[in-house]
C-alpha cells in the first residue's frame, strides 16, 4: 500500500517504474555538499536533516538541474519563469516507452530508435535523457520562442546536435523529415554486418534475417512520438485545480511554467484530440504514438476520441511518483505491436498468481522443492529466464505456486507423526539418548541430561 505522509496525499514511490532510479529518493545532503547552487536553497532541521522548500521555484530549478548533472552528467539551464521538469515522472514515461518498444517487431538492439517529442520545453528534458540514457535519437518541436532557444542551447551545451534535432514545427516540415530519413538510412547502413572472421551462429543468422525482413516491410520513419501536453484550459483553471482537494491536504510543490507552456485552449483534451486525429494521417510514418494525461477524469473522453480513429492496439498506464499521479496513453495502427502486453506496476500487483497443478505421476518425489526443480529444469530447457522474488518462493513470470491438496498434506502429516512415535518408543526402550524432534522431546532430552549431570557414575 502507498504510505501516507504528514498532512498530504499518500506517497506513491513504490509504484514507480521498477527501473526508475528515483524509487530511492536522492540524498539532499550529498547534493548540498556537491552543489553550492542547491545548498543555497537548503535549510537544516535540529537533527541536521537537509530540507528543501518545494514551494520555491528557484529551489525546484536547482534540484532538477543538479540532479541532471549528478545522475546523468547533463548540463541544463532553465530560464526563469519556465517549466521546471520533475525527473521521476520524466523517467517513468521514458521507461514505459522503452518497455513498449521491446514489443516492437524491430527488436534488434543495434538499430537506433528515433522518437518525436512534441512540445519539448526549455529544458529539452525528454530528448536529453532519451539520448543519454537510452541512446535514442530525437526530433522535437517547441512553439514558444524562449523555450525553443533555451532547448537549442541545452542540446549544444551537451554536444548532442547529432542526436537531437529541434524544430518549431515538425511533422509537416519536409526539411526535418528529410534529415531524419537520412539519419535512419545512415544508421541502417552502419548496422549492416561487417565482414567477420567468425561465422555467425544459427540464432544470429535467424535474427538478422527476421530484422531484414522487417525493415524491408517497414516504411516507418519514427519509432514513437511522445508529448507532455499543456494541461490547463485557462489561467483560472491553474488556480482552481491546484487548490487543495478534500482529504488530500495542501499540494506539496508549486506549479511552475509560463502560461503559454501550461495553458492551451480547450485544455489537454483538445490538444490530445488534435494529436489523435493527426496520428491517423501519419500512421505509415510513426509506429507508436504516446501522450501523457494530467487528469484522470479526462481519460474516458480521450479514449472515446481514440476509438474514432480505430487504432490496432492501445494501452493506458499510470505513472506514480511522490504524491502525484499522471497517466500515459499509447496507440498504434500496427497490428503487430500488442501494446497491452506491457503492464503497469499496479496492474502487476493486482494480477492473480498463475497456479499450476502438478500431476503426481510426473514426479518421483511429490514435494514443493521437487516440483520446483522439475519446473526450473523445463524452463531452463526452454531458455526462459526465471527470477526468484523476495516474498515469493517460486516465481516464473507470474507467481507459480506448487499446489498441495489438503487431504494429501494431512495424510503425509499423520504418516510422519506415526513414524516419529514409533521411533520414539523404539529408542526409549533401547537407550536414554532420545532423538531431538520437536520442543517436547527437546525438553525431555535436557531433563535426561540434567539427571546424568546430577548423578554421575
Ligand atoms: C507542459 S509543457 C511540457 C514541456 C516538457 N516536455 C516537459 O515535459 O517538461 C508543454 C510544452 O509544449 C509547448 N507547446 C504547446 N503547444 C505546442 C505546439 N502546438 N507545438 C509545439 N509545442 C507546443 C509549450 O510551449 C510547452 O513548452
Amino acid at each position: 500500500m502507498a504510505t501516507k505522509g504528514k498532512g498530504g496525499p499518500p506517497k506513491l514511490n513504490q509504484f514507480m517504474h521498477p527501473r526508475n532510479p528515483y524509487r530511492t529518493p536522492p540524498s539532499f545532503k550529498k547534493l548540498a555538499m556537491q552543489y553550492p547552487e542547491f545548498r543555497a536553497h537548503c535549510t537544516y532541521d535540529l537533527s541536521g536533516k537537509v530540507r528543501l522548500d518545494f514551494k520555491n521555484c528557484d529551489a525546484l530549478r536547482a534540484l532538477t538541474t543538479c540532479l541532471l548533472d549528478q545522475d546523468f552528467g547533463l548540463k541544463v539551464d532553465i530560464p526563469d519563469g519556465r517549466l521546471v521538469p520533475t525527473l521521476p515522472l520524466r523517467l517513468n514515461y521514458l521507461l514505459w516507452i522503452e518497455d513498449l518498444m521491446t514489443l516492437s517487431a524491430r527488436t534488434d538492439q543495434k538499430c537506433t530508435r528515433i522518437g518525436v517529442d512534441i512540445g519539448t520545453g526549455s529544458a529539452c528534458v525528454y530528448p536529453l535523457l532519451a539520448a543519454k540514457q537510452f541512446g535514442w535519437s530525437m526530433l522535437c518541436t517547441e512553439a514558444d520562442e524562449i523555450s525553443y532557444e533555451s532547448a537549442v542551447n541545452n542540446v549544444k551545451k551537451n554536444s548532442m546536435q547529432d542526436e537531437i534535432f529541434i524544430k518549431k514545427n515538425v511533422l509537416d516540415d519536409e526539411t526535418s523529415l528529410a534529415e531524419i530519413t537520412a539519419l535512419r538510412a545512415k544508421e541502417e547502413s552502419m548496422d549492416k554486418p561487417q565482414d567477420s572472421q567468425d561465422p555467425p551462429g544459427k540464432a544470429e543468422v535467424e535474427l538478422e534475417t527476421n530484422d531484414k525482413k522487417d525493415l524491408e516491410s517497414s516504411n516507418y520513419i519514427f519509432d514513437f512520438t511522445m508529448c507532455n501536453p499543456p494541461f490547463f484550459g485557462s489561467e483560472e483553471e491553474i488556480h482552481t485545480m491546484n487548490k487543495s482537494k478534500k482529504g488530500r491536504g495542501e499540494p506539496v510543490s508549486v506549479p511552475t511554467g509560463a502560461v503559454q507552456e501550461i495553458v492551451t485552449s480547450g485544455g489537454e483534451i483538445s490538444f490530445i484530440t488534435q494529436m489523435i486525429e493527426e496520428s491517423s494521417q501519419l500512421k505509415d510514418k510513426v509506429r507508436m504514438f504516446t501522450t501523457l494525461i494530467g487528469t484522470k477524469a479526462d481519460i474516458k473522453k480521450i479514449k472515446q476520441v481514440l476509438a474514432t480513429v480505430s487504432p490496432a492496439h492501445s494501452s493506458v498506464t499510470e505513472f506514480c511518483q511522490g504524491r502525484t499521479m499522471r497517466w500515459g496513453l499509447a496507440w498504434t495502427f500496427d497490428p503487430k505491436l500488442q501494446l497491452n502486453q506491457v503492464m503497469s506496476k499496479k496492474q502487476m500487483a493486482n494480477t492473480k498468481p498463475m497456479v499450476m497443478i502438478m500431476p503426481r505421476s510426473l514426479l518421483t518425489a511429490y514435494s514443493v522443492p521437487a516440483a520446483w526443480r522439475m519446473v526450473a529444469k523445463w524452463l531452463h530447457y526452454l531458455k526462459v529466464k526465471v527470477r526468484v522474488f523476495k516474498n515469493t518462493k517460486y516465481f516464473v513470470g507470474a507467481h507459480v505456486k506448487a499446489y498441495k491438496p489438503t487431504w494429501l498434506h494431512q495424510r503425509r502429516k499423520k504418516r510422519e507423526l506415526d513414524r516419529r512415535n514409533k521411533e520414539k518408543t523404539h529408542k526409549t526402550e533401547e537407550s536414554d539418548d532420545v532423538e531431538i524432534s520437536g520442543l517436547k522431546q527437546c525438553r525431555q532430552r535436557v531433563k535426561i541430561k540434567d539427571e546424568v549431570i546430577k548423578n554421575p557414575l
